[in-house]
């Protein structure tokens, strides 16, 4: 009986070998078959999975069309599997994602592309000093965690350099959760790496703010990969131009070394607003379609007059609001 079993498997190989005169997925539905691997890097069409601790690679099948897969994504793979040298697995679904951080090419461009998956946090690195904090894109980045419904983290770094006190000032009115860094103290890499723990983080920022120095300190196994072949991802970290996935002992860490801003135009302005539902009561009173600027009717400056809602925070979400419009 058995053995009959293994013939009837001989067979079906051979014949689909011949030419497939049988349906492929005959008496195999929905590739049954396929284990579930997670998208660290994305390259020239080429997808790094990690699939339990086995890196593979893989393609994309063609039944799924031009479907994006970006990092972080979940899915479905068959074929080799092994993770050995020049094999290739296909991608036969994408699982449903619980986050998306998007995109567009630029402002005046509304069509928009997905570049992390499934992520739940957002890391806003910025230096306080060498370069110079930029707030109009820190204000971005937020309206894209925002968006992607991602929790946004600020972490400033090289403290030594500048103290922080302006910066958390600025800041303190989004109810924004900030640790403060600088390379000759652990306590606050400790803190960032406690706020990492279990979550999936996308880390944004400007070049040269110590992004690179904060992921080496993290996750050590990436500094190896510098100029060689990394285990996880397959390639080298500083020949990505894209985002790339590194496991934490509990949790992930995708850098984005080629997210510097955020093209927001497909972001709603109620997405902004629902940031700040202690405003909310007064935007119930807004003329329709009232776009919250001081030169308008707009209810918030009344409600702010008297006293009614935090000055502080109607600043920040006009601040974010006009960061939407673009003026980088
Ligand atoms: N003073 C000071 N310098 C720092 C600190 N962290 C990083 N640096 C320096 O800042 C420079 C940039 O650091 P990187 O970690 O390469 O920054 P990055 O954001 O990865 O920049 P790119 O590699 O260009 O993307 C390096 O010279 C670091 O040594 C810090 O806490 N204090
Ligand atoms: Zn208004």
């Amino acid at each position: 009986m058995r053995r009959r079993s293994r013939d009837l498997d001989e067979d079906d190989v051979r014949v689909r070998a011949r030419g497939g005169s049988r349906p492929r997925t005959r008496n195999r539905p929905e590739h049954a078959d396929a284990r579930i691997g997670m998208v660290t890097a994305v390259n020239r069409g080429r997808y790094q999975c990690l699939v339990g601790d086995r890196a593979v690679t893989a393609m994309k099948a063609r039944e799924l069309g031009r479907g994006s897969i970006v990092v972080g994504d979940r899915v479905a793979l068959v074929g080799d599997l092994s993770g050995e040298p020049d094999t290739l697995a296909r991608v036969v679904r994408v699982e449903k994602r619980s986050s998306a951080l998007r995109r567009t090419a630029d402002d005046t461009d509304p069509s928009e592309r997905v570049i992390v998956a499934n992520a739940d946090q957002m890391v806003i690195v910025a230096a306080l000093a060498d370069p110079a904090p930029q707030p109009r894109l820190i204000d971005r980045c937020l309206v894209a965690a925002y968006d992607a419904g991602l929790l946004p983290l600020l972490c400033l770094t090289k403290a030594d350099l500048t103290s922080p006190a302006d910066m958390t000032r600025h800041y303190a009115p989004l109810g924004l959760d900030i640790v403060v860094t600088r390379c000759d103290e652990a306590s606050g890499r400790e803190e960032l790496y406690e706020r990492l723990r279990g979550r999936c983080s996308v880390l944004v920022g400007s070049s040269g703010v110590g992004k690179s120095t904060l992921v080496n300190g993290l996750v050590p196994e990436a500094d190896r990969a510098v100029g060689t072949v990394n285990p996880v991802t397959g390639r080298g970290r500083h020949v990505s131009s894209s985002a790339i996935a590194l496991p934490l002992r509990e949790g992930w860490l995708i850098d984005t070394p080629g997210v510097r801003s955020f093209g927001l135009a497909h972001v709603a302005p109620e997405t902004i607003t629902a940031a700040f539902p202690d405003l909310e009561v007064a935007i119930e009173e807004c003329p329709p379609g009232c776009a919250h600027s001081a030169d308008t009717e707009c209810a918030l400056d009344t409600w702010r007059a008297t006293g009614r809602v935090d000055a502080a925070r109607v600043d920040s979400l006009r601040r974010l609001l006009a960061s939407r419009a673009g003026e980088e």
